[in-house]
């Protein structure tokens, strides 16, 4: 064989072999039922087996392969998930998959950022939420056929979370009942929608609309960007690729200009403001009910954070079973790195959170259809608490879930800096989360500005009564209350551990509250006053959206207890829920010993009650990632593969390493030969 043209490495068909039998003793030893958790989380049992018989269908068809990603241009990685979209259309079409839920878990399992995420989660979604029966009935068939493939274009070069500040103009000619759309400046380019640049044959655009020289506001409208026929742009408009990102290669996040393209007037998405064909205008029931998509897409992020953060939690709990450092003792066997209390620390907290993130999902899924029922019958009252607290569980989620993801990278040691640990990639990928839909510190101010009207009027008319999550508010003698946890036993009280969550809260809201008032004593009008607290405004919406990630842990098993779940399943998700609840009050301690509600009366068995619960989930640990029920595709991980041959499997992927095609490197007879053969 010549040299040069084939790898010297051994075939190795051993990622195939007998499970490692660390995991499998683990597995063996688990404290409950795995399948039983698994039914839980996913639904029950028939759910969780439909599921299943779509996530294997995807991990064993080629066109969704994955493990060749890295090595491909970005071009490639574009055609690739092009590949992939077409292909999910033959499995609808092949299978019957034609439900909504049926379609989002085929998504789901294909575990790509494709390019039709848009069209699906936010081109259709506008439609239904702001389109008219009429518009509707027009538009629907052909997206959901994807005859058309849309996307929702918003942000500009100039302006993102500030909206009203979108330059993109609609202006209404009357005298030809059409919309004349138009990008004035350079920065009033569309910039970042995703699909937009290559992909999309539509968009929902967000323009200011002009009637007659009087500005009405942003609102949505349907544009044709390309030909049906050969998906050239149309006249008048300028669309492409806005180039490399951090990652998200697959998607082509797009740039887009208008210089004077005409619509028809009944492609303004009419369903809350109308205007008539004389140019009439009729204000919508709410003046934000067009961001309405926006918190949908919220609510869907929230309830994606658990199952990311627990993808990475699956790829390094049991990588770190697998993987052995040092005796303890010289002549004794190495140690399971899990075994080391640091490396609990770090990954069991993160195990808690992605289940308690599972019960938040659970909890916005239902206040947002409760929402979308009560718009349907015209009352938007929910609105403001709808907005607020999936602004804020938004924030909280994809941060936390962002950061897990590193630390879990961090935790693998060298081998999770491989691309083929599937870290990095998750992380890349995810982190965008924390600023679209919304930047997290912008989000964080709605709810903190919605958390201190709220207490504000509280203050003012004692005896007001507060929706649910935000009651605690009402009761300003809570601030008076310290800590009674002086036992390590007692912080497993979930009451104590909630009245401390809603003390922090309170607390942040009031110094918040006082600290305005203050500022406006010294002379600074209400908007300057907001400037100078706004550091604190953030704390304050994260401080308020742990408690209600906390309350929904609590509640959820309280309603488990009371259907009959097993007592091996509680008792497994209270010590998560427990751990839950210690870490992050240990994570800010300042906080709550700040104004004295804790002392070190406290902390010490807070410590010591917190060491006890990572003693307590470490023989579980890997069945409870075991409960998640990732496919080795979803993970795309050498680490987390679930037999756990993990040192076969990273040497087998990296035979496909393109510096590997050859066995003199590329690049060697210019640069190395010369200096290698040189006379000394
Ligand atoms: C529900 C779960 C269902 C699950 C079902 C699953 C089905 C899933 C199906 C499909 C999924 C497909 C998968 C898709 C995968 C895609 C991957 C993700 C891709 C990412 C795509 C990204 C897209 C984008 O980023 S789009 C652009 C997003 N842009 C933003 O978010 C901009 C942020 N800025 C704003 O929102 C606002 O401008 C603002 C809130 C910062 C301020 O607004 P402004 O107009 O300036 O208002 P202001 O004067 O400050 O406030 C006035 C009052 O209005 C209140 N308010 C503001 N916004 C809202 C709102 N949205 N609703 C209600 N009220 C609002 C504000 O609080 C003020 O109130 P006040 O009482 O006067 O104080
Ligand atoms: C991967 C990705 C996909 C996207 N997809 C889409 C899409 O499909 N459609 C679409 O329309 N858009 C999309 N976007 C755009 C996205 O929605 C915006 O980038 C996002 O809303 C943040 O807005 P911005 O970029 O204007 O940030 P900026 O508002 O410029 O934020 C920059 C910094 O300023 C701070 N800041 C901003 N305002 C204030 C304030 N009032 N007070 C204090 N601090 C402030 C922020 O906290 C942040 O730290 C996407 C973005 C990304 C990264």
């Amino acid at each position: 064989m010549s040299s040069s043209s084939k790898p010297n490495l051994p075939v190795t068909n051993a990622v195939n072999g007998p499970p490692n039998a660390d995991l499998v003793r683990e597995r063996g030893a688990a404290s409950f039922p795995v399948r039983d958790l698994t039914y839980l989380v996913y639904g029950g049992q028939e759910r969780t087996e439909h599921l299943e018989r779509i996530a294997n269908m995807v991990a064993s068809d080629p066109v969704f392969r994955k493990t060749d990603r890295f090595f491909l241009s970005r071009t490639e990685q574009y055609r690739r998930s092009l590949e992939k979209v077409r292909h999910y259309k033959e499995l609808i079409a092949k299978h019957n998959l034609h439900s909504e839920l049926d379609q989002q878990d085929l998504r789901q399992a294909i575990d790509e950022d494709l390019p039709i995420g848009l069209h699906v989660g936010m081109f259709i979604p506008t439609i239904v939420g702001q389109g008219t029966d009429e518009q509707q009935k027009k538009w629907l068939p052909l997206a959901r056929a994807y005859k058309i493939i849309g996307t929702y274009a918003q942000t500009e070069l100039g302006h993102g979370s500030f909206i009203r500040g979108l330059e993109t103009v609609a202006t209404y000619d009357k005298s030809t009942q059409e919309f004349v759309l138009n990008s004035p400046t350079l920065t009033a380019t569309k910039w970042w929608p995703g699909a937009l640049g290559k992909t999309s044959t539509h968009c929902v655009v967000f323009a200011r609309l002009v009637i007659s020289d009087r500005e009405c506001g942003v609102h949505p409208f349907m544009v044709q960007l390309r030909s049906l026929e050969n998906h050239e742009p149309l006249k008048g408009i300028t669309v492409g690729d806005i180039g490399p990102k951090f990652a998200y290669e697959t998607m082509d996040n797009g740039f887009l200009r208008f210089d004077h393209v005409r619509i028809p007037r009944d492609h303004m998405l009419m369903r809350f403001a109308q205007v008539a064909a004389d140019g009439t205008y009729s204000t919508p029931p709410h003046s934000k009910v067009s961001y309405a998509t926006m918190v949908f897409m919220r609510a869907y992020i929230i309830g994606t954070a658990s199952s990311t953060l627990a993808k990475a939690v699956t790829i390094a709990v049991r990588y770190s079973c697998v993987r052995k450092q040092f005796p303890l003792r010289s002549g004794e066997p190495e140690q399971q790195i899990l075994n080391y209390q640091n490396q609990q620390a770090a990954l069991f907290p993160l195990l808690a959170t992605a289940y308690a993130f599972h019960f938040t999902g659970n909890y916005i899924r239902q206040m947002y259809s409760d929402f979308v029922r009560g718009m349907r019958a015209q009352d938007f009252s929910v609105l403001p608490e709808m907005h607020a607290t999936s602004a804020g569980l938004k924030s909280l989620t994809t941060w936390i879930a962002s950061a897990g993801i590193e630390t879990c990278r961090a935790s693998c040691g060298g081998h999770g800096y491989s691309k083929l640990s599937g870290l990095p990639s998750l992380y890349a990928n995810y982190i965008p989360a924390c600023t679209y839909e919304g930047d997290n510190t912008v989000m964080c101010f709605q709810l903190a500005r919605y958390l201190l009207k709220l207490y504000g009027k509280a203050q003012a008319k004692p005896g007001l009564r507060l929706p649910g999550n935000v009651s605690y508010l009402e009761k300003s003698t809570l601030l008076d209350e310290r800590c009674d946890a002086s036992t390590e036993e007692l912080w497993l009280d979930p009451a104590r551990q909630l009245h401390a969550y809603r003390n922090r809260a309170l607390r942040l809201v009031a110094n918040c509250a006082n600290r305005l008032v203050a500022e406006m004593q010294k002379g600074k009008d209400e908007v300057l006053a907001v400037e100078a607290i706004k550091s604190d405004m953030v704390k304050v919406a994260k401080a308020h959206s742990y408690y209600v990630v906390l309350n929904n842990f609590v509640n959820a098993i309280e309603q488990l207890r009371a259907s009959g779940t097993s007592t091996p399943i509680l008792r497994v998700l209270k010590t998560l829920c427990d751990l839950f609840a210690l870490h992050f009050i240990q994570a800010d301690l300042g906080d709550f010993l700040e104004y004295g509600y804790l002392s070190s009366l406290h902390t010490e068995p807070l410590h010591a009650q917190i060491r006890r619960l990572l003693e307590a989930i470490r023989p579980d640990a890997v069945a409870l990632v075991d409960a998640f029920n990732f496919t080795d595709h979803a993970l795309g991980s050498a680490l987390g593969v679930h037999n756990g041959r993990v040192y076969e499997t990273l040497f087998e992927w990296a035979q496909q390493e393109p510096l590997n095609k050859t066995q003199v490197a590329p690049g060697y007879h210019e640069y190395i030969k010369p200096f290698l053969l040189a006379k000394m």
